[in-house]
């Protein structure tokens, strides 16, 4: 862990029992009731989840986040289960996590805060540790202003003013913001030669693919058996964070094309490390070709494709031509199978079909296919039957049901 930890937990060395929390704000949309994803989340950070539970609200209280009659609750699941921490799924004021702290007698972390963590534990290049600490500091910065003008509200706003408590929080504004400063520099001079790389793969014509997707997906997994490197795949959420590029050769073509494993996506990335991973995302922002990996048997996986064409959005990459490619098919129960390995469903933002195949990295099933697939839009690029274009309606479904829509033809280029 950092020495700029910004969740301020210090976690026991045997794995920390949490107590996971969620909160339904009625506006359904983002809100995951089962508190999987945030369990996948602690696991990942090294926490043990052992409760889950989840509240019902209008609005989050000023003070507790939760109401004090779960905030009792939760206390007495911290005390039954002798619980080290206490996990949101969503984002909580440093105010309220205070309190909640104060309340509860443990550690309190939200969604960003464990993101944040994640990310922290495992930044492996020089870059992805600047990206990582640079979004930290950011986190960190904003708590220390608002703790401030706590300070300063209690005081009158005048007494304080050079006390001891407000000089200290300055001195640590200061250097935070100094090292803001620097690790920003840092980057624009790694950025300015990534640049320079990419501009001399462009020079040499290279038909660039990335990877993208959700968060355990499987776009190393897949990564690594179509281009049978050693990339690190694990079942834990964000096990990749830098981009690595291979030479990808396509018999079909004739030629190699370069092919690139990122960071994956997750639902409320905090923006800042958005911001931060921007020069990481922007090797998918300029590819010619985008493999969209979706885990074809995850239970939400509507919700994380939209998550995805969301962040495709913020980084500028909405345009770039999409293949979906609909993975785990071998833990797709029979009836869910697809009846064809190819189809086009209506799935993105900007209302385009997009082309869909089905594979699994780990048995190898459909990968020939898939590479045909590539040569195919390397050499033609990808659009849709023109009568699926026009059908207004077929736009609206997301058949993402893993019964192929029978009524849509296999895709047109005769690339297999
Ligand atoms: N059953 C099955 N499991 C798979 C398949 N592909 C990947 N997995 C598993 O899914 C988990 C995540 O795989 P990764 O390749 O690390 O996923 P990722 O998308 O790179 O994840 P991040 O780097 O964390 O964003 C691992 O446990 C893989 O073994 C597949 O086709 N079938
Ligand atoms: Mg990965």
């Amino acid at each position: 862990m950092s020495s700029t930890d910004p969740t301020h937990r210090t976690p026991p060395p045997e794995a920390a029992r949490a107590i996971l929390v969620g909160v339904d704000f009625g506006r359904g949309a983002s809100f995951d009731p089962t508190l999987d994803e945030l369990a996948l989340l602690a696991e990942s950070a090294g926490d043990t989840p052992v409760a889950r539970v989840v509240a019902r609200r209008k609005a989050p209280d000023a003070a507790l986040f939760v109401g004090s009659g779960k905030a009792d609750e939760i206390k007495l699941l911290v005390q039954a289960h002798d619980a080290h921490t206490v996990l949101f799924d969503q984002a909580i004021s440093p105010a309220q996590q205070r309190n909640l702290e104060r309340h509860l007698g443990v550690p309190v972390a939200d969604r960003t805060a464990l993101i944040l963590e994640i990310f922290a534990a495992r930044a492996q290049s020089f870059e992805g540790k600047l990206q990582v600490e640079l979004a930290q500091l950011q986190y960190l910065a904003t708590r220390l202003v608002r703790r401030w003008s706590h300070l300063e509200r209690q005081s009158g706003g005048i007494g304080m003013r050079g006390g001891p408590g407000e000089r200290q929080i300055e001195l640590d504004r200061r250097m935070i913001d100094e090292r803001i400063k620097s690790i920003k520099e840092r980057l624009r001079k790694v950025e300015r030669q990534r640049g320079t790389q990419r501009r001399s793969r462009e020079r040499n014509g290279v038909f660039r693919v990335s990877l993208v997707g959700y968060t355990n997906a499987g776009k190393s997994t897949l990564f690594n058996a179509l281009v049978k490197a050693r990339t690190y795949a694990a079942d834990q959420l964000f096990a990749t964070l830098d981009t690595t590029t291979r030479s990808l050769y396509l018999e079909d073509a004739g030629a190699a094309v370069s092919l690139s494993d990122t960071v994956g996506f997750i639902r409320d990335l905090p923006h800042r490390l958005v911001e931060a991973f921007k020069a990481t995302l922007q090797e998918a922002a300029d590819a010619d070709l985008l493999l969209h990996v979706v885990d074809a048997a995850s239970p939400v996986v509507d919700e994380q494709m939209q998550e995805v064409q969301r962040v495709l959005e913020e980084i500028g990459a909405a345009q770039i031509p999409q293949l979906l490619v609909f993975n785990k098919q071998d833990l797709l129960e029979s009836h869910q199978q697809p009846r064809q390995r190819e189809d086009w469903v209506g799935a993105d933002k900007l209302g385009r079909m997009l082309p869909r195949i089905f594979v699994s990295a780990h048995t190898g099933d459909g990968l020939s296919a898939l590479r045909n697939r590539i040569a195919g839009a390397m050499r033609d690029g990808l659009s849709p039957p023109l009568s699926q274009t026009q059908a207004p309606e077929a736009l609206a479904v997301l058949d993402t049901s893993g019964a192929a829509c029978p009524e849509l033809p296999p895709p047109a280029s005769g690339d297999h």
